[in-house]
C-alpha cells in the first residue's frame, strides 16, 4: 500500500528535512521543478509537432518558485517560455526569489493581469504554479481569468495542462477546490497531468485530479516514518502478494479453517440484499455461510439457496444463543434487515455476544438506519471487531456533527475532510468505519486511515447500482471469517475487500447489477494468480 500525507505532514517532513540538515530548500526546490518537467515528458512524449511553446503561471509562494524552476528547464531544452507572475516579487519567500532571480537572467516576467488580455497562440504546455499545498482560500479571480484565457486563445495547438503539486485552489486535505463568489476555477477540469512531490496528498485521490494518477516526484525525502494515510491496493509489486499480506486469503486447507459467516436478512420479500451478501462472503473464500432470518420468511429463501445454508431466527434472545456456537466467525447485520427495534436488538446482542471473543462483526445499511435516533447507544456497544459500512446519507445520520462538513461544494464547510472526518468517527465508535463512495474511506480506533480509490486507471463508475453496498458487506464478513484472518486487522480486511468489490466490478463493466458482483470473484482470483 502506498502513503498519502497531508499538507502538515508534507511541511513537518520538508522542515525536517532543512532544519536537519539533509536537505536545502533550494536543491529541493530545483529537484521539484526538474521532476516536473521530466514527469510532463514521459507523458507527453517530446515536442509536439515542431511547436515548442509554454506558458508558466508563477504564484507568490514556493509553488511559484517551483514554476520558475521549470520555466527555467524548459528554456535550457530549446523551448520558448512565456513566464507570468501574481503578486510582487520582493515579497516572493526566500527560495522562491532565488529562483526568480535565476529565471530573470534568461527571460522576463510578466504580470498576471496581462495573460488575461495578452495575445499569441495557446502554448503546447501550460503549467498551473500559481498555488500549492499552501492555500486555503479560493485563488484570486485574476489567476483563474489568467488561466482561462490562455487555454482559450483562438489560436495554437490543444494545450496541455499540468497542475505543479495541485490544480490552484485545491484543499489537498479534502480534495475540495475553493471556488471564489465569482465561481470561476476551471482548473481542476482542464488539468491533464498533476505532479506532485516525495507522495500523494489525500485530496489526489479524494477528487480525480488529471487523466491519470498524479505523477510523484521524489525530491530527496525520506520515507515515511510516522503513521500517514495508505492507499488500498498493491503498491507496484503483485496484487497476489499483496492480498495475501494484508488477508488470509487463499489460506486454510478444511472448510472450518476458513470460517463459518452468519449473515442476517429480513422478513417476506426483502430477502435478496442478504442473499447477495451470503453469496459474496462465500465466493470470496468463506468455508461455510448460514442466511438466518424470520421463519415465514424461510420458504421464499429455501427455494432461492443452494450452497448457502438457511436457519430460522426468532429474535435477540435466539440469536444470543446460535452465536453461542464460536464456530459462527463473522456476523454481517444490515441488508434487508429493516430498519427499527428488532434489528436494534439484534444488533446489540450480536455485538455483545461477540465483544469479548475476538469475533467480527460487519454492521451496514438497516442495522446502522435503526440507530439514526439514539447512535450513541451503537457508539457503547461497538468493539474492536467491528466494521461499520455506512455510505454518506448513513454516516451523516450517526455522526451528524463530522458529516455535515464534508459537503465538497460548500467551502465553509471544509474544515474536516472525509479522512479527517472518518477518522474521528472511527475513535468515536471504538470500531473500524469504512466510508463508501468513489473514494471510499476507511479508518480504525487505532488511528490507521487508508482511501481505496475507484478513480483514474480504476474508475468504475458502474458500481454505483443497487445492492452494491450489500455485496460489499458480504465481502468484507467473508474476507474475516477464517481461523487466520484473526492475525489481519480489520481495516486491511475492509480495504482489500473494497479493493475486490472494484476489481469485481471492472472484470465485468458497464451493465452491472450487484448480482453480478461476487460472480466475477473466480475470474479476478484466476487473474491474480491464486
Ligand atoms: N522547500 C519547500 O518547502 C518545497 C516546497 N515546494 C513547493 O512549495 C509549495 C508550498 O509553498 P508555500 O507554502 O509557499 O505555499 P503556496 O505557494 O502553495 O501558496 C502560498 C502563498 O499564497 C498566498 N496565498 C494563499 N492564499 C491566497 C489567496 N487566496 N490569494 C492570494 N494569495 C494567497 C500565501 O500568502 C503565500 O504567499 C508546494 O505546494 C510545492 O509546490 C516544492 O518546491 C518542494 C520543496
Ligand atoms: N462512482 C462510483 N465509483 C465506484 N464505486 C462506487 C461509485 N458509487 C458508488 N460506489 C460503490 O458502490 C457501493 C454502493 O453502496 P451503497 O451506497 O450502500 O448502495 P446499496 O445500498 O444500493 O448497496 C459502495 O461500495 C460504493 O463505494
Ligand atoms: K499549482
Amino acid at each position: 500500500m502506498g502513503e498519502i500525507l497531508t499538507a502538515a505532514q508534507m511541511r513537518a517532513k520538508e522542515n525536517k528535512a532543512i532544519q536537519g540538515g539533509f536537505a536545502h530548500g533550494l536543491t529541493l526546490m530545483e529537484r521539484a521543478g526538474q521532476g516536473v518537467v521530466d514527469a510532463t515528458f514521459r507523458v507527453i512524449g517530446e515536442a509536439r509537432d515542431g511547436f515548442m511553446s509554454a506558458v508558466v503561471l508563477c504564484g507568490p509562494g514556493n509553488n511559484g518558485g517551483d514554476g520558475f524552476v521549470i520555466a527555467r528547464v524548459l528554456h535550457e531544452m530549446g523551448w520558448q517560455v512565456q513566464v507570468y507572475l501574481y503578486g510582487d516579487a520582493g515579497r516572493l519567500p526566500p527560495d522562491a526569489r532565488t529562483m526568480y532571480d535565476r529565471w530573470v537572467a534568461i527571460g522576463p516576467v510578466s504580470p498576471i493581469k496581462d495573460a488575461v488580455s495578452g495575445q499569441g497562440d495557446r502554448p503546447v504546455l501550460l503549467f498551473d504554479a500559481m498555488f500549492g499545498i499552501g492555500i486555503n482560500r479560493p485563488i484570486p479571480a485574476v489567476c483563474a481569468q489568467a488561466f482561462e484565457a490562455i487555454c482559450t486563445r483562438a489560436t495554437g495547438p490543444e494545450c496541455f495542462v499540468v497542475a505543479v503539486d495541485c490544480p490552484s485552489g485545491m484543499d489537498v486535505d479534502t480534495g475540495a477546490v475553493l471556488v471564489g463568489p465569482d465561481g470561476a476555477n476551471t482548473l481542476l477540469e482542464r488539468t491533464d497531468l498533476c505532479v506532485t512531490f516525495h507522495a500523494p496528498k489525500l485530496g489526489h485521490y479524494l477528487t480525480e485530479v488529471g487523466r491519470q494518477r498524479p505523477a510523484v516526484v521524489d525530491i530527496g525525502l525520506r520515507p515515511e516514518d510516522e503513521v500517514v494515510t495508505q492507499l488500498v491496493g498493491p503498491c507496484g509489486g503483485p496484487a497476489k502478494e499483496w492480498l495475501q499480506s494484508v488477508t488470509a486469503l487463499g489460506a486454510g486447507g478444511h472448510k472450518y479453517d476458513r470460517g463459518h459467516v452468519l449473515v442476517l436478512g429480513g422478513g417476506v420479500g426483502k430477502g435478496g440484499a442478504a442473499r447477495m451478501a451470503a453469496r459474496s462472503a462465500l465466493r470470496v473464500g468463506a468455508g461455510l455461510v448460514t442466511l438466518t432470518v424470520p421463519p415465514e420468511a424461510i420458504p421464499e429463501n429455501a427455494a432461492q439457496l443452494n450452497a448457502i445454508m438457511l436457519r430460522p431466527l426468532d429474535g435477540a434472545d435466539a440469536l444470543r444463543e446460535m452465536l453461542a456456537d464460536k464456530r459462527l466467525s463473522s456476523v454481517c447485520l444490515g441488508p434487508g434487515l429493516g430498519v427499527g427495534d428488532r434489528t436494534r436488538a439484534l444488533v446489540l446482542a450480536a455485538l455483545e455476544e461477540t465483544a469479548q471473543d475476538g469475533r467480527r462483526v460487519v454492521l451496514d445499511a438497516d442495522a446502522l438506519g435503526s440507530f439514526a435516533e439514539d447512535p450513541q447507544a451503537l457508539f457503547e456497544a461497538c468493539h474492536a471487531g467491528v466494521v461499520i459500512t455506512p455510505h454518506e446519507g448513513e454516516f451523516a445520520r450517526l455522526f451528524p456533527d463530522l458529516a455535515e462538513r464534508t459537503r465538497h461544494s460548500d467551502p465553509a464547510a471544509t474544515g474536516l475532510g472525509k479522512v479527517e472526518s472518518t477518522c474521528r468517527a472511527a475513535e468515536r465508535l471504538g470500531a473500524t468505519v469504512l466510508l463508501k463512495g468513489e473514494a471510499t474511506v476507511l479508518a480504525d480506533p487505532e488511528g490507521r486511515s487508508m482511501i481505496h480509490a475507484a478513480l483514474y486507471d480504476r474508475a468504475a463508475p458502474w458500481l454505483g447500482t443497487a445492492g452494491a453496498g450489500d455485496v460489499l458487506a458480504g465481502l468484507i464478513a467473508g474476507l474475516s471469517a477464517g481461523e487466520q484472518a484473526r492475525t489481519h486487522a480489520p481495516i486491511d480486511l475492509a480495504g482489500a475487500a473494497a479493493w475486490l468489490h472494484v476489481e469485481c466490478a471492472r472484470q465485468f463493466g458497464p451493465g452491472l447489477i450487484a448480482e453480478d458482483l461476487p460472480e466475477q470473484l473466480p475470474a479476478v482470483f484466476r487473474n491474480l494468480g491464486f
